[in-house]
This record gives structure tokens, C-alpha cells and sequence, in this order.
């Protein structure tokens, strides 16, 4: 199997790390991020990088029994860059000096200026007229005076040794952050560094796709697999992936719990038992959720039903399965880096998120896993290449207990019937002006009051509903979809006229946070 060229992000804890490897990831090389705690002599060995890139950190260098890097990195003759944090290790483990404060922070945007000499790691840079270059800082700390073998190639009002760089040992070392937006050229940087550490670019999705194809047939062997589908991209890509590998060895078992979006389980199941053909149990489970969740109106109670129901169902199935010893499930690289976080610490739980997650431990199977290494992007990208369509790789994300916390407070089926309806009409009028894609997600809720309204000289006394449509990367911060006034009179007017059951609308603008996106 080919063994990609790999370039290894030491973590000293920075809140950006992961920009770093999409930036890298972006320019086709594979990287990893580990924690500096696990990067050992042994580690550096068996990993082999061809290139190495500290990342920044919270702390500083000046305080003794900071995080370093074992000193051994420094003897493999790759190409190390240093950013921030990494930059600051980097000059005091060569004989350099760092000082803390003293009137030199920079936090946000900051300009450098080119030194006279020339870096090839600059190349594309200062050429706008200008002279200068901006970036993004945000330092305490500085470098007061740099290692033996390093210069100076570009300095900022707070960091006098913004750009630093022994270009015999290829030591690159600088004070801001190129990975984020704001340094705009910050990718021409990591441009000029993996092209000066040789990298070929071979990460990509069509080369990724016959390799997993490739260890998915070594893993499974002629045993069997089943892998819960929900029809959002994560595993609607984990099945198709595992289906090219091992074919008609693959269940998949997609749960209709009674909390779906209308016509949900006829696309998602037609997709992929017509069109992709693929098994799929079409488990019809509403009775079972929707009578257990009678009469609850506790959001937390409600996610936590709904988490064990889908145990019990998917456990169900898969006990009917002959030789089932793998489950499949779309795990993404966020969420291995995420478990293994350097900055991890105690936090208040908000929501029982739910997912299979905890399936394997109970039933005794085997995970398959087959896009751990890969972020949303590349997991969206790897599902073109398999063949599926636009519509699908593009889904705004569904959460598994679905309308159940759309509907805060008490679950009836009539509440349910009408979400469906005026979500299908929010949806449309998104549709209908172009806006879904640039929306992360958007949905109705439909509230737990009903509210005194007039409809053709008559008095109506129906539900209210909220439209809620966010901004977001990653779901964990959100901001609210600035809809033009005319978009949101015609969609409630819409909404009021077409859906019987609601007969008031109104637009959430709050932002995550404080608010969360979903209602419950
Ligand atoms: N209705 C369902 N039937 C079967 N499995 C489900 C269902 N809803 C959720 N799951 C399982 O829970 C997992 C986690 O859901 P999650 O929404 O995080 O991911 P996803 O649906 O695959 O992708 P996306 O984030 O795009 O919605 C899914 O990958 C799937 O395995
Ligand atoms: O699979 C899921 N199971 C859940 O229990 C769950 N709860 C929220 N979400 C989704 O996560 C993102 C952030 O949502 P919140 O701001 O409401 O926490 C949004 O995209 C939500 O739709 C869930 N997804
Ligand atoms: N962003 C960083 O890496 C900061 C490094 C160090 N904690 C400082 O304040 O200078
Ligand atoms: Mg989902």
C-alpha cells in the first residue's frame, strides 16, 4: 500500500491547531496532530516525518516546566517551522532568550516588514506595494534575541523577530499565525514550506478512496458489517465507501423513530436501496419512540429516551444479522483529535448529544471507521468521488433525535405534523432563493403556545412557530442568517397560509453562543 509523505503537527495546545492540518490538508499533504506530551524519541522514529510544524500554546516559554519538544527533533534533518509558542521553544532549545511582557503584546491584526535579505519560505510575499504584510498575532511573550544560526527576515512593531529562519538546518520560526484568515497569505507560506521539504501533493481523494477501499477488504475479510444510516454525509459516505469495498457483506440499518423530515425516509432509503444499491433495513420504529416519548416535556430526558431506544432498535436488527462482527461508523478526525485534546479539561454538559457512539462495547463488535483520518470537507469531497449527488453531500446536518427537539416541550403527533410541514416550506423558500448553501443549517421549531390570530375575518387561535437559520465551520459557535426583510415577510406569509396549525412566525436572532442552535 502507498505510504503518503507525512508531515507531523507537535500540539502545545493552541486554539487554532487544527487550521494548521486543514491548510496542509488543503495543499494535499497528509499531516497528523499529536499532542507534545506524546511525541517521544520513539514516537519521532516510528512517525518519520519529512516535516514538522509547532504549533502555538498557552504558555510561556519563561516558566519553568513549560511544554518542549523532545530534543532529538531537532537532529532528524526535516524542516521544522515554529509558529508562536512553537517559534519561542524553538529559539530557547537553540540558545536563544524569550522574555515575557514589557509592553509587547499583539493580539489581532498586526503588519510586518521585509528584512533586506531574501527567504524562499517568503516568495509571493510584500508584493502588493505595500511594502509590509499583514498577519495575525497574539503573544505575550517575545523573542529578545535569537538563536545562533538564525536571522532576521521580517519584524513587526511587537516582535522584532517576527520572521526568523536558519536555512542550513531549513529552521523556520515565526511569531504570528499564518494558518488563520487573517494572515492572507498565510497559505503561500505553508505553500513555499512543503514544497522546500519536497512534498508531492499525493494526498488526495481519489488516491484515499482504493486505499480505504483496499484496508476495508484486508479488515472485514468475508465476515459481515452493519452500520447505522442516517442519510446525513458522515455515514451516508462511511456506507458507500465500505459498500465498494465488500459489496452485499454490508447491512445498513436506517431508523425511522417518527421525528424525521418529510418525505426523509423515502429519500434516504430510495437513494440508497434504488440508486446505490445498497442493503438497507428500513426500521419502522415510530410506535416505540413516539409512545415512550408521550407525555415527556424535559429536554434532557427526551435525548436521553431517545439514546437508548436507538440501542435497543439498532441491537434489535443486528442480532437478526448472521455474522455480524464489524460495525461501521462515520467517525471524523475532529473527533479523534478532540478525544485525545491537550487542553481537555472538566466541562459542564449543555446536551446529551446522541449518537451509536458506546454500541460497540455493549454488542461486541468490531468499529470500522474508515474516515478518522479525514475532516467534513474531505469527507464531502470523497462522497463525490463515490458517486453520490450534490443533494446529499451538501445537507445541511440532522441531528439524531431529530424534530423531538424542534418541538420543546411535549411531543404529539399533531405538533409533529405541522413542523413537518412548515419546515418543508422554510426549506423551500431557501431553496427557491439560493440561499442553501450558504446557510450551515436551518430549520423550524414550532412552540409550545398558541397564540390569538384572524385569517379571513374569523378568529384562529393555532401555533407559533420559529424559523432559525445559522452561520457556522463547525457548529460549535453560530451566528444568525441575516435574511433580507422580504425574504422573511414572504416565508411567514407563506408558512401562516399554507400550513394549517400556525398562524404566527417569528425569526430567532440569537447568536451561539449564548443560544445553542437547536431549541433543546
Ligand atoms: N435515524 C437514524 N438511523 C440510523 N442511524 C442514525 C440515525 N440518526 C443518527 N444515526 C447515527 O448516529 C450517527 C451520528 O449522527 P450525526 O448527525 O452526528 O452524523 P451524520 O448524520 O452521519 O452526519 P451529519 O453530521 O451530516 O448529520 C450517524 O452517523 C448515524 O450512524
Ligand atoms: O447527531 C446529533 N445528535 C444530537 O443529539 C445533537 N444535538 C444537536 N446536534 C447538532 O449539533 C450542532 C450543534 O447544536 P447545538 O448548538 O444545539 O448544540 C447542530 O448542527 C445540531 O443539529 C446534534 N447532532
Ligand atoms: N499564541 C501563542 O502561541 C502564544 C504563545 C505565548 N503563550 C505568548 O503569549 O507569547
Ligand atoms: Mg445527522
Amino acid at each position: 500500500m502507498t505510504q503518503h509523505d507525512r508531515l507531523l503537527i507537535v500540539d502545545f495546545g493552541s486554539q487554532v491547531t487544527q487550521l494548521i492540518a486543514r491548510r496542509l490538508r488543503e495543499l494535499n499533504v497528509y499531516c497528523e496532530i499529536h499532542p507534545y506530551q506524546n511525541v517521544t524519541d520513539a514516537f519521532l522514529q516510528d512517525f518519520a516525518p519529512r516535516a514538522i510544524v509547532f504549533s502555538g500554546g498557552p504558555d510561556s516559554v519563561t516558566r519553568d516546566g513549560s511544554p518542549r519538544p523532545p530534543k532529538s527533533v531537532y537532529d532528524m534533518g526535516v524542516p521544522i517551522l515554529g509558529i508562536c509558542y512553537g517559534q519561542q521553544v524553538m529559539m530557547q532549545d537553540l540558545g536563544g532568550r524569550v522574555e515575557a511582557g514589557h509592553g509587547t503584546a499583539e493580539f489581532g491584526r498586526a503588519w510586518v516588514t521585509p528584512a533586506e535579505n531574501r527567504l524562499d519560505l517568503l516568495s509571493g510575499w510584500f508584493l502588493d506595494g505595500t511594502g509590509r504584510e499583514q498577519v495575525w498575532m497574539s503573544h505575550g511573550d517575545h523573542v529578545s534575541a535569537i538563536a545562533p544560526g538564525f536571522e532576521v527576515y521580517g519584524t513587526s512593531p511587537g516582535a522584532p523577530f517576527a520572521i526568523t529562519a536558519d536555512v542550513s538546518r531549513r529552521f523556520y520560526a515565526v511569531q504570528f499565525h499564518p494558518e488563520v484568515h487573517h494572515t492572507p497569505n498565510g497559505r503561500t507560506l505553508y505553500e513555499n514550506f512543503v514544497r522546500e521539504a519536497g512534498f508531492q501533493g499525493d494526498w488526495t481523494m481519489d488516491a484515499y478512496r482504493e486505499e480505504a477501499v483496499q484496508r476495508i477488504r484486508d479488515q472485514i475479510g468475508d465476515k459481515k458489517v452493519i452500520c447505522a444510516l442516517s442519510g446525513g454525509v458522515d455515514s451516508s459516505v462511511a456506507a458507500a465507501l465500505i459498500h465498494e469495498a465488500v459489496g452485499d457483506q454490508l447491512t445498513c440499518v436506517f431508523v425511522d423513530h417518527g421525528l424525521l423530515r418529510l418525505n426523509e425516509a423515502e429519500e434516504v432509503v430510495g437513494m440508497f436501496r434504488d440508486h446505490m444499491n445498497l442493503h438497507v433495513i428500513h426500521a419502522q420504529e415510530q410506535e416505540l419512540f413516539l409512545g415512550e416519548l408521550e407525555g415527556v416535556s424535559d429536554p434532557e430526558t427526551k435525548r436521553k429516551i431517545i439514546g437508548r431506544l436507538f440501542i435497543e432498535v439498532f441491537q434489535k436488527y443486528a442480532d437478526g444479522i448472521e455474522g455480524a462482527e464489524f460495525l461501521a461508523q462515520g467517525t471524523l478526525y475532529p473527533d479523534v483529535i478532540e478525544s485525545v485534546s491537550f487542553s481537555g479539561g472538566p466541562s459542564v454538559t449543555i446536551k446529551s448529544h446522541h449518537n451509536v457512539g458506546g454500541l460497540p462495547e455493549k454488542m461486541g463488535l468490531k468499529l470500522v471507521e474508515p474516515l478518522r483520518e479525514l475532516f467534513k470537507d474531505e469527507v464531502r469531497a470523497l462522497g463525490r468521488e463515490l458517486g453520490l449527488p450534490d443533494s446529499f453531500i451538501g445537507r445541511h446536518p440532522f441531528p439524531g433525535p431529530g424534530l423531538a427537539i424542534r418541538c420543546p416541550g411535549e411531543i404529539t403527533r399533531e405538533k409533529l405534523e405541522i413542523l413537518r410541514k412548515a419546515d418543508a416550506v422554510f426549506i423551500d423558500q431557501i431553496r427557491r432563493h439560493g440561499l442553501y448553501d450558504d446557510i450551515w443549517q436551518a430549520f423550524v421549531a414550532i412552540l409550545p403556545v398558541r397564540t390569538v390570530g384572524v385569517m379571513g375575518d374569523g378568529r384562529t387561535y393555532d401555533f407559533a412557530c420559529a424559523l432559525r437559520a445559522v452561520t457556522s465551520v463547525d457548529g460549535m459557535t453560530a451566528d444568525y442568517y441575516p435574511f433580507s426583510h422580504d425574504f422573511l415577510g414572504e416565508t411567514a406569509t407563506r408558512i401562516i397560509n399554507e400550513v394549517k396549525g400556525i398562524n404566527r412566525c417569528t425569526y430567532d436572532i440569537t447568536s451561539k453562543p449564548p443560544g445553542t442552535i437547536e431549541w433543546e
